[in-house]
């Protein structure tokens, strides 16, 4: 069957909705969210929660919760008609946050799928029984176990089968304002028909309503419309209005008639992981621009899965698997309960300097991109505890270890600054590496002896140089490229007087002569940069340290304000 897509009814400028908001057609939290989240409209639970109201079932109170009498009154109808409070109150409980979702799109009676549609959206059914694999098992099981909590006895289930495979197909994870997973949502075809790119032209964001249910802001226009065969639309599904709301906005610039894209994956994955992820979710293999580009792979992907070899050394990917799975081993050990930072930072670390059986990951690999993340952070728990007996002020050891965390995290933003300025669709998780980088600065220059006065707030400076005050504003990006070259401009220039005194003492750090020149990265590894490394010892002052983490700060909201709208918040 032909498939849908969406594309722009006019000219977009980039950092514009081009939808409403959308509220959800079916929606449910994730199992460890139950408790501590609203149900109905998602947000954090504080005070008393509020049961689902009573309906028949007098005994299923405490499966679900909500924030607010309006609330409970909104989503307890469906909550018990969706036959989602059998599941949840079964034994063993609470099969999945996907099953519940499922179980919701299925109360209705206009459910049933026509062809490989439900709702109009495609549900993917036949593609994802097809392959005996791991999705065929979850989808044959959970619509079992869905058909007996609907009383359906244990028959053919392919009505469940189409629901879950719908919310496989359509199903996105619903991410609070701190980045968490909460939920998973699926909406109707005005977002729902928009394909996949790894070099997407739009992303989305979610509006939570407040507890109260009031009507969110006025909305924008929609400004993409269907392509494809006449499809019977999702809007008679429904989801009783409230939920959290999608919109989608443009982070290029996008002509007139051309498709609206979005990632349905991490685009910072190299393009085998990324082709494997999409083929076992969403059975396609990806053609966009990207995933296609000539004989080769683009110049990201090549950075991405780029390791240096020793002279004669003929099995790379095996050792090339032995890297990723040392990697996360690392990781997942410093992420488990008992995780000790001081280990993580010193494996990731020789892994970086020395490599693996021969094998060493070039500086923009998507493992040393990894190990940039945890190492400022497994640096920053370090920090916090080596000064737990001490006054953190006084407390060199701390100091030096909340100085390498702000190191890692701004060398990090670099590389991927790097990489945005070839694949402009990383501007989100490009954005975020530079807030992070900014906090890390500014926690480091208050931690300094003495701390800058407390009146300077990064809201209160104007830079003389940039434009940063303006972009705090954000109010067009029309300009886009040209304040974003004034702020890399400017926090470059800081970088080279900070980034021999923020480097110093570690071994890798220290062979990068400044993090916002990678000009030499095509070359690598062809020689080293140590020999070339200039000896800068003391960032000028203190200040610069500041200058650097405000500007950071203030290019990591101009950034995000592209993707998410809104305005800036400093503090
Ligand atoms: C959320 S739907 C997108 C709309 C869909 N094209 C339709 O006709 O309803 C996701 C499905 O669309 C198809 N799809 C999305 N992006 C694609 C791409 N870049 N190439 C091929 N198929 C794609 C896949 O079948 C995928 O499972």
């Amino acid at each position: 069957m032909a498939e849908m897509e969406m594309r722009a009814r006019e000219d977009v400028e980039i950092g514009r909705d081009i939808t409403p908001a959308i509220p959800p057609i079916s929606f449910s939290l994730h199992d460890a969210f139950l408790h501590s989240h609203c149900s109905a409209c998602f947000s954090p639970l504080s005070g008393r929660p509020f049961p689902p109201r009573h309906h028949r079932h007098l005994s299923s109170s405490s499966s679900v919760l909500y924030c607010s009498p309006l609330c409970s009154a909104a989503d307890s109808p469906l909550h018990f008609s969706s036959a989602e409070s059998n599941l949840l109150d079964s034994s063993p409980p609470s099969p999945s946050s996907e099953s519940s979702a499922d179980l919701r799109l299925l109360r209705t009676s206009s459910a049933a799928a026509s062809g490989d549609r439900m709702f109009g959206l495609l549900t993917n059914r036949e593609k994802l029984l097809a392959e005996g694999d791991e999705i065929s098992d979850r989808v044959r099981s959970g619509a079992a176990a869905m058909a007996a909590a609907r009383g359906r006895g244990n028959g053919a289930a392919e009505e469940e089968e189409s629901a879950i495979c719908l919310v496989i197909t359509n199903g996105v994870e619903v991410v609070d304002e701190k980045g968490r997973g909460i939920g998973i949502a699926v909406y109707d075809s005005a977002f729902s028909w928009i394909n996949h790119s790894c070099s997407p032209n739009a992303c989305y964001r979610f509006l939570l309503p407040s507890p109260d249910l009031s009507p969110s802001p006025p909305d924008s226009d929609l400004r993409i419309v269907p392509s494809g065969p006449t499809v019977e639309n999702a809007a008679s599904a429904g989801g009783g209005g409230y939920g959290p709301r999608i919109v989608v906005r443009s982070i290029r610039r996008i002509k007139k008639g051309e498709e609206i894209t979005v990632a349905y994956t991490d685009l910072l994955q190299p393009k085998a992981a990324r082709s494997s992820e999409l083929w076992s979710k969403y059975r396609f293999i990806c053609c966009c621009k990207r995933c296609s580009s000539s004989s080769s792979s683009s110049y990201v992907d090549r950075a991405l899965e780029e390791i240096a070899t020793s002279q004669g050394f003929d099995n790379v990917e095996a050792t090339g698997r032995r890297l990723t799975d040392y990697v996360d081993e690392v990781i997942t050990d410093f992420l488990s309960d008992d995780g000790d930072p001081e280990t993580c930072c010193r494996k990731l670390e020789h892994l970086l300097v020395s490599g693996l059986s021969g094998l060493r990951l070039h500086p923009l690999h998507h493992l040393a991109i990894n190990a940039y993340t945890t190492l400022s952070s497994a640096y920053r728990i370090h920090a916090s505890t080596s000064s737990l007996t001490s006054d953190h002020h006084h407390c060199p050891e701390s100091f030096s270890k909340t100085r390498t965390s702000a190191a890692y995290a701004l060398f990090l933003a670099a590389a991927a600054n790097h990489l945005l300025t070839f694949e402009p669709s990383l501007v989100a998780c490009v954005a975020n590496y530079w807030a992070s980088a900014g906090e890390c600065l500014l926690t480091l220059s208050s931690s300094s002896s003495p701390p800058p006065p407390p009146s300077r707030v990064a809201q209160q400076y104007r830079c003389s140089k940039c434009s940063f005050v303006d972009a705090l504003k954000a109010v067009s990006y029309a300009d886009f490229e040209t304040v974003k070259c004034k702020l890399v401009d400017c926090i470059g220039g800081y970088t080279r007087r900070s980034w021999g005194y923020l480097s110093k003492g570690c071994d890798y750090l220290e062979r990068f002569e400044d993090p916002m020149d990678l000009s030499w990265v095509q070359k690598w590894p062809a020689s080293s940069n140590r020999d070339a490394k200039c000896g800068f010892v003391v960032a000028e002052s203190m200040d610069d340290v500041w200058q650097l983490g405000a500007h950071c700060l203030a290019y990591g909201g101009f950034l995000a304000a592209v993707c998410y709208g809104g305005a800036i918040a400093l503090e």
